[in-house]
């Protein structure tokens, strides 16, 4: 087998393209951490000379939120981001202090969804300041990068470190919930969100009823326990379209998946969302909070995921 040297990869963190004013730090990922322990920190990181480098900083801003609910799954394309996106926005409705990260680096959805991504974010006295939409806190490095079209390019300890500033800087505020939306699988992401979060948090795995995503959301669980994540259910997406014309169902992608997953593995299963096209399209046109509104079908079944996450 032929090692490639990583440095021929072309793909090198050092290319980083977030704007240095907004996300200062991003090229020392790691380096200050615990070379800058502040000796009388005053809890206010936005007035403080250290910010960005402070050993006290991830507590500091993560004593506001009292939990985080890490939105999880073994496949791409389930319906991750969307499912996160809409509980936030729920958990909202019903007068929760909501937050939403956005931790896809390489695909962040969350902007498209809410019809933000062509904002950018500032950074206001205390931090970089969360766009305000759909009564929630949305942060991406979708929304703080240069050129939101140029691919993000980074190796694992890039992405952790992009992660930790993006929770240490960002003005969250007083926070219920932190909703987390991960990339697909296992990595550096995920693995980065369990340790670093000094928080209680939880999460949900959300997958489609074919064996192909289940196999990898049953890992996703086994990832969880061995972390000590407590996992809320599994949240069984795009579960049978039913058809705007003949109103006859159809079972797209299989029946039972999510429900076999859940029993097999000892959690909940949370819900089951179907299909609709017309909710896919508000979330195409970056109106998302408006297609649930629309969609009853939806928002009947993620109605239960916002009572299984507000049930402590
Ligand atoms: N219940 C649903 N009904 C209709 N469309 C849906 C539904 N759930 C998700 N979608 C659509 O499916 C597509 C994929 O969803 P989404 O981006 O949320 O998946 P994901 O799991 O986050 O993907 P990835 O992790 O690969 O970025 C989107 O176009 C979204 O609007």
């Amino acid at each position: 087998m032929i090692m490639r040297n990583c440095r021929d990869s072309g793909a090198d963190e050092r290319r980083v393209t977030v704007k240095p004013a907004r996300f200062p730090s991003v090229p020392s990922f790691g380096l200050r951490k615990g070379m800058m322990q502040m000796s009388s920190c005053s809890g206010n990181c936005g007035s403080c000379a250290s910010s960005g480098g402070c050993e006290n900083q991830m507590e500091n801003r993560m004593k506001h939120v009292k939990q985080a609910v890490l939105v999880l799954s073994g496949k791409g394309g389930v319906g991750k981001s969307t499912v996160a996106a809409s509980l936030a926005v729920m958990l909202a409705k019903q007068g929760k202090k909501v937050g939403l990260l956005d931790v896809d680096f390489h695909g962040p959805s969350q902007p498209t969804l809410f019809g933000l991504q062509h904002e950018r974010l500032e950074e206001g006295p205390n931090g970089l300041v969360p766009a305000e939409v759909a009564g929630i806190r949305l942060m991406s490095v979708g929304l703080v990068l240069d050129n939101p079209d140029h691919a993000v390019i980074w190796r694992g300890p890039a992405k952790t470190g992009a992660l930790k500033q993006l929770l240490e800087e960002t003005d969250w505020g007083e926070l219920d919930c932190l909703v987390m939306d991960f990339p697909p699988g296992t990595g550096d992401e995920s693995l980065a969100g369990c340790q670093l979060l000094p928080i209680p948090k939880r999460a949900i795995v959300v997958t489609t009823p074919q064996e192909v995503a289940l196999a990898d959301c049953r890992k996703c669980v086994d990832f969880c326990r061995r972390l000590e994540v407590p996992v809320i259910g599994i949240v069984e997406n795009m579960s049978g379209f039913v058809c705007p014309d003949c109103s006859a169902r159809h079972e797209l992608f299989g029946t039972g998946g999510g429900a076999r997953l859940a029993e097999k593995e000892g959690v909940p299963l949370l819900a089951s969302i179907p299909l609709d096209p017309a909710f896919l399209k508000s979330c195409d046109f970056g109106e998302l909070p408006a297609g649930l509104e629309k969609s009853s079908a939806v928002r009947g079944e993620l109605d239960k995921v916002v009572r299984a996450v507000a049930a402590e």
